[in-house]
């Protein structure tokens, strides 16, 4: 098997994106790092666009939702990036429970995330409890080992990135998965999330204490999730062959555009390095790498 072709030259840059119409790009670590744009993405971006390139940005952040992620790109400096190019896995998660499970309206859905779920659950008309209720920002007391029961109303347990994790939020979450009929998903279970040039805890690490005491595995809805690829699918309609999936992290970006047939470009600018896709025993190989997405711009210049 012949080897990751690494992009270093103007020629092999043009012939890169003469076989792609459409770009899906993760976000955390391709895009930015936390709250800082990196290299000449901004150039690279408006050049795909100038090229008649379609773009989406596909994120397995679920702290902020479309709308929000709208506002991230603007204060960044990418005003052109619409809500309608955006695919988080929040959104993925609540259009599962929409689309799929037809999730009762009388049921509500726990949530272990931020405000991005809520939103997006929101958007799609169900109800939720947990998240950010500042109620749960808190130590367990005594009196709740009493109080926290089953609670018949909800119908799902739904855990993302949540920078607000804690005991009594688990506990919770526990009480409530231990009730058969109660759903269990994730809106990704990334081990690490990649900012400041940093690995810190990945959405995985929120719910895997529920996943070790519950015996009881998630059903993921981000990428790689075969779920998230119809979904984007469904949605933007492209040719696979001619589109390719951009991403930083192998076992989520690359094997989400390998595994739905489309083409693949590793940056090293976020959680895997060089190393992980030249070691012979690598498990998930992309097609081509760069050392940053904005190098496309510069190879080009
Ligand atoms: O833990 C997480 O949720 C992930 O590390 C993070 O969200 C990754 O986001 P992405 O790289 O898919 O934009
Ligand atoms: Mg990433």
């Amino acid at each position: 098997m012949t080897g990751p072709v690494k992009i270093t030259s103007k020629a092999e840059v043009e012939e890169f994106l003469s076989k792609y119409d459409n770009f899906l790009f993760d976000c955390d670590g391709v895009i930015w790092q936390g709250d800082v744009l990196l290299p000449h993405v901004k150039e690279t971006l408006s050049l795909l666009r100038e090229k008649g390139k379609k773009l989406i940005f596909v994120t397995n952040n679920s702290t902020k939702s479309r709308k929000a992620y709208t506002k991230k790109f603007s204060k960044l400096g990418l005003d052109e990036v619409t809500p309608e190019e955006i695919f988080g896995s929040a959104y993925s998660a609540a259009v599962y429970l929409k689309k799929v499970v037809k999730f009762p309206a009388d049921k509500k859905v726990l949530v272990l995330g931020e405000s991005g779920i809520e939103e997006e659950l929101a958007s799609e008309g169900i109800q939720f409890v947990g998240g950010t209720d500042p109620s749960l920002r808190r130590d367990i007391g005594p009196e709740d080992y009493d109080a926290i029961v089953p609670d018949p109303s909800i119908g799902c347990v739904l855990s993302g990135l949540d920078l607000h994790i804690n005991y009594l939020k688990l506990s919770i979450a526990l009480i409530n998965l231990q009730v058969p009929e109660t759903l269990f998903l994730a809106t990704n279970i990334d081990s690490t999330y990649p900012t400041h040039g940093k690995l810190f805890p990945g959405a995985g690490t929120m719910c895997a204490p529920l996943v070790l005491a519950s015996k009881r595995q998630p059903i993921s809805l981000g990428k790689p999730s075969k779920a998230m690829m119809d979904c984007v699918k469904a949605k933007f309609e492209f040719d696979p062959v001619r589109t390719c999936m951009v991403g930083d992290r192998l076992d989520t970006d690359i094997r989400f555009g390998q595994e739905g047939g489309l083409g693949t470009l590793f940056v090293l600018t976020g959680v895997n390095k060089e190393s992980d896709i030249l070691d012979e025993n690598a498990d998930v190989v992309p097609q081509q790498y760069m050392t940053k997405l904005g190098d496309i711009f510069e190879l080009l210049h």
